[in-house]
This record gives C-alpha cells, sequence and structure tokens, in this order.
C-alpha cells in the first residue's frame, strides 16, 4: 500500500491528553468545515478552546520527538512509501488515505484502516470548462527580456513562436483555445530541447510556463508516432510519467495535459492518495498514455502490475528539487529502479523547478544522462519579478490583529494565508470566520474531499482567503490570487519563492506580506535580503540590520542556496570538488506529518 503516516487519530488524541487537553485533531477540521458555512460562527469559546499558539508551541516537540529524521522507513511492512518525508504531501491521518479491502494483508495495521471511499466528482466535459483560462497580464511581454543561460554540451536553439514548433493541428488549436499566443521563454527553450531528445534541467519563475514546457512536447512527439491507448487492458503501459509532490498539483498537471491532449487519441490519467485507488485502477484499466501520480499512490498501482514501464519514453520530475530533497528522494529512486524502468540512457527525464539548491543539483545528476541541459531562465531560486514584497515586523501574539487589519484592507480579494502548522491553519481560519471573513483553509489533515472543496470555494470566491499550510505552497496556478500573506515565515528560502508565487503569475502583477517576528525568523534574514535584492525590491533597513547582525557566513550560506546557474560550472571551477552531496534540509516539519 502507499502511504503511512506516523500518527493515527487515536494517537495524536492520546497525545493531545496527555498534554492536558482533548484535541481531535478531526474535530478542529469540522470547526473549520463548518465556519466556511455561511451563517454559521463560532462562539467566543472556541478561541480559548483552540489556542493557536499554545498548540502549535507544544504540537512541536511532540511532533518532533514522534517523527526525527530517522522516522522514514526503508522497507517497511507497506511496501512503498512510508515514514517521514518531510514536506510530504503523501502523509495524512489514517482515516484519509487507506483502503484496508485492498491493503497488504501482511501488514497487522492494515485491517483497522477505514477505507477509502471518496471519488472525486466527474469533470465537465464542454470546451468552456476544459478551456478555462485567466488572462495574462501587463508583464507577459516583459518576460523575453529576461537572461536565460543554456549550458551543458551541444545547446538547442530556441524556437520564437508556437508556429516554429510546428505542433499538429489538433495540438495546436487546443493551445490556441488555451488563449496561448507566444511562448514563454522557458517554453521557447525547452521545447527544442525536448524535441531533440535531451535530459533538461529547467529552472525558470514561478507562474512563467513550465507545465506547458514539458506537456507540449511530448504530446507532440506521441502523437506524431501515432500513440493511441488501449483501452479495458488491465495492464496499461503509459508513455510518460509525471510525478509532483502535492495532490493538488498533480491533478492540475493531469487538467492541463487533459486540455493540451483534448481531442485526440492520447489519453493522460491521474493517480494520487486520498481517492479511493478501485476508482483510480478503473481510470487507468480505460487507457492510459500519461500516468500523472503523486508518488505513493504511483508507486501502488505499479507494484499492483497495473502500470508497466516497458514502453515509458519521458520521466517528468516537476518541483524537481522537492522530488529529490530527502523527503521524495527514496521513493524516487524506487520509481527509477522498478522492474521494467528504461535505464537513464532509454528514456528522457525532464526536471522542471523554479528553485534548484546546489545540492540537489548534484544529486539530480543520477537521474540524468550525462549530457544533460541545464537550462536557466532568470535567476535560480529568485522570486518572481512580478509580486511586490513587503514585510511587516511584529512579535508572536500582535499577527492576529496585523492579520486582520490587513485583510480588511484588501475586501474580496483573493488572499492566500501561510501558517506553519496544521493547527495553526485550522486555527487562524476559524478566527477569521469569526470575524465574518469568508475564509477556508487547506492542509493535510483535512480529508481530500475538503481539501478540493476548500480549493473550489477560493477558486470561485465564495471564500475569498485561503489559510494554508505549504501544502498549497508550490505549483498551484489559482486564477486571480491578488495576495500572499506569509503569516509564518517559512523556516526555507525555497518555500517562500514558490509560496509567494502563487501570485502575480503569467504576466499578472501580485503581492506577498509576510510577517517577520525577529525572534523566530532572523535565521532567514540574509536570505530574505538577497532575494529581494536579486528582485531588485527595497529592502528594509531592519531586515538588513538582522542579517548582518548574524555575520558573514550568514549570507554566504544564504547565497549556497541560489546556485547563480549549472552547478557542472562551480564544479568544473573546482569549487566543492569532491565533497559529499549533503542531503538538503526539508523545512517546517511541523506542517508535513
Ligand atoms: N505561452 C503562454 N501564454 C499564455 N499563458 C500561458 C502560457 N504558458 C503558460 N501560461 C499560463 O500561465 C499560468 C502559469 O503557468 P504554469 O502553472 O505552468 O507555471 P509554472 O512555471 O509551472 O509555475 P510554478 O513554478 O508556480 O509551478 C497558467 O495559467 C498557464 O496556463
Amino acid at each position: 500500500m502507499e502511504e503511512e503516516e506516523e500518527l493515527s487519530e487515536e494517537e495524536a488524541e492520546v497525545s493531545c491528553f496527555q498534554m492536558g487537553k482533548v484535541c481531535p485533531l478531526k474535530n478542529v477540521a469540522e470547526l473549520v468545515l463548518m465556519c466556511a458555512q455561511p451563517g454559521r460562527g463560532f462562539g467566543g469559546n472556541s478561541q480559548t478552546q483552540f489556542n493557536g499558539e499554545n498548540y502549535s508551541t507544544q504540537e512541536n516537540d511532540f511532533s518532533r520527538g514522534r517523527r526525527g529524521r530517522g522516522g522514514h522507513s526503508e522497507g517497511h511492512d507497506r511496501g512503498f512509501g512510508g515514514g517521514y518525508r518531510g514536506k510530504n504531501e503523501e502523509i495524512f491521518t489514517q482515516a484519509t488515505t487507506e483502503d484496508p479491502k485492498e491493503s497488504d494483508p501482511s501488514n497487522p495495521d492494515s485491517s483497522i484502516r477505514p477505507k477509502v471511499t471518496y471519488v472525486p466528482p466527474a469533470l465537465p466535459e464542454d470546451e468552456d470548462s476544459v478551456f478555462a483560462h485567466y488572462q495574462q497580464g501587463i508583464n507577459f511581454d516583459k518576460y523575453d527580456d529576461i537572461i536565460v543561460d543554456l549550458s551543458g554540451t551541444n545547446p538547442l536553439p530556441a524556437i520564437l513562436s508556437f508556429a516554429e514548433a510546428a505542433l499538429c493541428e489538433s495540438l495546436q488549436k487546443n493551445v490556441t483555445k488555451s488563449g496561448y499566443s507566444k511562448p514563454t521563454p522557458v517554453q521557447k527553450h525547452a521545447i527544442p530541447i525536448i524535441f531533440a531528445g535531451r535530459d533538461l534541467m529547467a529552472c525558470a519563475q514561478t507562474g512563467s510556463g513550465k507545465t506547458a514546457a514539458f506537456l507540449l512536447p511530448i504530446l507532440q512527439q506521441l502523437m506524431a508516432d501515432g500513440v493511441a491507448a488501449s483501452s479495458f487492458v488491465e495492464l496499461q503501459e503509459p508513455e510518460a510519467i509525471i510525478v509532483a509532490p502535492t495532490r493538488e498539483l498533480i491533478n492540475q498537471i493531469f487538467l492541463e495535459a487533459r486540455k493540451f491532449a483534448y481531442g485526440t487519441c492520447v489519453r493522460p490519467v491521474v493517480v494520487y492518495g486520498g481517492v479511493n485507488t478501485g476508482f483510480q485502477l478503473r481510470e487507468i484499466s480505460k487507457g492510459c498514455n500519461i500516468v500523472c501520480g503523486t508518488p505513493g499512490r504511483l508507486l501502488d498501482v505499479i507494484q499492483r502490475g497495473r502500470i508497466g514501464l516497458t514502453k515509458l519514453r519521458y520521466l517528468v520530475l516537476d518541483e524537481a528539487d522537492r522530488m529529490l530533497d530527502m523527503g521524495f528522494e527514496p521513493d524516487m529512486r524506487r520509481l527509477v529502479s522498478m522492474p521494467g524502468m528504461p535505464p537513464k540512457e532509454n528514456r528522457q527525464t525532464l526536471l522542471f523547478s523554479a528553485t534548484y539548491p546546489q545540492d540537489i543539483q548534484r544529486l539530480a545528476a543520477d537521474f540524468l544522462k550525462t549530457d544533460y541541459l541545464f537550462l536557466a531562465v532568470g535567476i535560480v531560486g529568485g522570486a518572481c519579478s512580478d509580486v511586490e514584497q513587503t514585510f511587516v515586523q511584529v512579535t508572536k501574539f500582535s499577527k492576529r490583529e496585523q492579520l486582520l487589519d490587513f485583510l480588511k484592507t484588501t475586501g474580496n480579494e483573493r488572499t492566500m494565508v501561510f501558517v506553519e502548522t496544521k493547527r495553526q491553519a485550522d486555527f487562524i481560519a476559524t478566527f477569521l470566520c469569526q470575524e465574518e471573513l469568508p475564509t477556508t483553509s487547506i492542509h493535510g489533515d483535512r480529508e481530500q474531499r475538503e481539501r478540493e472543496q476548500a480549493l473550489a470555494d477560493f477558486k470561485t470566491g465564495k471564500c475569498p482567503i485561503l489559510v494554508a499550510t505549504s501544502v498549497a505552497a508550490r505549483g498551484l496556478d489559482i486564477p486571480e490570487v491578488q495576495h500572499v500573506v506569509n503569516f509564518d515565515l517559512p523556516k526555507n528560502i525555497d518555500e517562500y519563492v514558490h509560496r509567494i508565487g502563487r501570485t502575480g503569475r503569467c504576466g499578472n502583477i501580485g503581492r506577498a506580506v509576510s510577517f517577520y517576528d525577529p525572534e523566530g525568523d532572523s535565521q532567514l534574514a540574509a536570505a530574505l535580503v538577497t532575494i529581494l535584492s536579486k528582485a531588485q525590491q527595497e529592502v528594509p533597513p531592519w531586515l538588513e540590520e538582522s542579517a548582518f547582525s548574524r555575520g558573514a557566513t550568514a549570507f554566504s550560506q544564504a547565497n549556497k542556496s541560489f546556485a547563480s546557474s549549472d552547478s557542472r560550472k562551480s564544479q568544473q571551477a573546482g569549487c566543492e570538488r569532491g565533497q559529499p552531496v549533503p542531503q538538503v534540509a526539508v523545512a517546517d516539519d511541523d506542517d508535513w506529518e
């Protein structure tokens, strides 16, 4: 079976009880659900019962104690996945993930797991829904001015237009219906590289069109080769696998694939945790050329013998740095060593992200052919320049009032509020509802049904405020998100870049406001100063002071997470040669249990 979480609901309850609090996690989520319903508020008591500050303090110690780095159990009794994976979307409460009828009988735990019955609603088939998109913004044309660095042997020239890509008629039609009139820089470069059969590590800022940069050339080549999915065959052998770290993101990539493949013979399918496995297996058996999956569920369906790998031509890792950090790297290694998986010399491996720490770049080379190309559009690891970043100095206890003040100025504008822990997400969402601000929340303790509903309510504007943990930080492309608030700053600068990238997408302008608590956030100061300077934004003097007070090493450490370019260049120059590849620490432990 696929997913393993570290803490059962019962255990959580017991631990809370031991801390002197009775706090079934599920009840907190239910409160938020109630709160999201119009006309249902909370009495003043709930604030004291669910005191976010107290819980997060306690939760930190308690969670760390239970998890630890050693929590990741290799070769554990449920086959794949398992243990602590850092920011792993696929580790949730038991109630959401497992299906006893389908689980491994050798696993004694499996008998107590409730069946996952959730089946997502059928997707609308009409063209308007399939091709619904938002407008590119006023800065879309400025993408052309971004400096591009393509390194590696025998680089390919970029295309300048979709016409040059010579897409087949149906694909070109779908591109036009999607509102794409010209390719973004990452598309201009990645499309010919992928056509040429080269492996690629591509880095481009958030919201600049990386998804289409890999989907379009893959679809084009599958169509040019006349592939068609054979339906109702139990074992499907897809030509492409796309993996991403979170359920909502992989679903979004699937919807993009479905959109571009509209009216063609190519059939994409999606598999992710929290959804009934039987439903997904039936979807696979209807035919599958491209399988989009989160790692645990994907490995599970492969292990069940429902996905064969012998025809695989493309392996895509979206949010590649995340997929290769210590949370998911073991799964990725398992994936590439599955029986039938073509060796890297015989498949095309494509890595995409907006951030690539040097360590991860070096590790990624294990998955790529030696002559892979490295594409850097703009500053590797840089923040999107269309996001105006501001910082507010706060104390831990003034944050809530500051948030309220801020949200009162934004009216109905869509705002994502990032917090550190799942409980904090529930607590803040409840608090905002009490203040009559229509709010919903998304985090790993919510049932998949609730998570999808929360996202839908945010997208439609029914709840224009979404309180989220870092589970929603990467990749999500939600129209008209005008503001991102870092109520709690993340522990890791890359996470910051991804979070603020939920706004200011596709040439639109966005705003990010971050609450900076000098007591808890100073370890991020140097990296924030670097990010702001590289994005040519004003650096508050107090932030600069805070950064310098930590000494020059803080800046050199901060700079280590920004690869100025291809890590092979620094290796060639003799820098850090011979050093072991360190594992990158995963941020926000408390958020990913
Ligand atoms: N050539 C294009 N013309 C117009 N719109 C585009 C083009 N390419 C992509 N888009 C749109 O831009 C938005 C952002 O694209 P996408 O989600 O692929 O960004 P991304 O680079 O993957 O971001 P992230 O790093 O956050 O994952 C999407 O709504 C997408 O449909």
